[in-house]
This record gives structure tokens, sequence and C-alpha cells, in this order.
């Protein structure tokens, strides 16, 4: 996997699908942003389990807080100072385990 910054071209293609899915933009630096929102602590905390073994497997890990069952999570790629492919692939990731897929 590449270790570059996402490409105008890596954007148009990458950034639809999860814009449409429910993340944003950063407005102040080259970032994705997503709120989640779960039943309660335990179940956000338990997802919140899921991503930081994952962050863990791909050495890629996000910003993020909780209060009670909501979630806010930022992901870029600190190495590149913006987004890179493992931001894309890593918020695919996330999404699979919020939908229980
Ligand atoms: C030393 C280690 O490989 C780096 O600190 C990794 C760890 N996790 C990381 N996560 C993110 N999001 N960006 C990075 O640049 C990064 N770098």
């Amino acid at each position: 996997m590449t270790k570059d910054q996402l490409t105008e071209a890596d954007r148009a293609e990458a950034l639809p699908e999860l814009l449409a899915a429910g993340w944003t933009m950063a407005e102040d630096r080259d970032a994705l942003q997503r709120r989640f929102a779960f039943k309660d602590f335990r179940a956000a905390f338990g997802w919140m389990t899921q991503v930081a073994l994952l962050a863990e497997k791909f050495n890629h890990h996000p910003e993020w807080s909780n209060t009670y069952n909501r979630v806010e999570i930022t992901l870029t790629s600190h190495d590149v100072g913006g987004l890179s492919q493992r931001d894309v692939t890593f918020a695919r990731k996330i999404d699979a385990i919020a939908t229980g897929k």
C-alpha cells in the first residue's frame, strides 16, 4: 500500500462512497470524520475495542473521543500529513464493524 497522500484521482475514486456512508471531510485539515451513536456505553466501548485491535493490527490509529454512547472519530495519516489509502481502508473496515458486516 502506498505511503503517499491521496491524489485527486484517488479521492474521486474513494471518497464518494465514504461520504455517502456518513463520513465528512474535516474543515480545517485533510482528514475524514464521522460520528457514531450506539445503544449505550457498553456497545460504544465494545465497538471501540474492536477498532483498537484493528488499529494495532494495521498500525494505523484513529483520533477519537467517546461520550457515553457516542464516538467521534477522525482518520488521517500523520506521517504523510493528510489522507492516505490507509485511511480509506480503515474507514471501510470501521463501517463494516459498526454495521455488523
Ligand atoms: C511508529 C509507527 O509506525 C507510527 O507512529 C504509526 C502508528 N500509527 C499511525 N496512525 C496514523 N493514523 N498515522 C500515522 O502516521 C501512524 N503512524
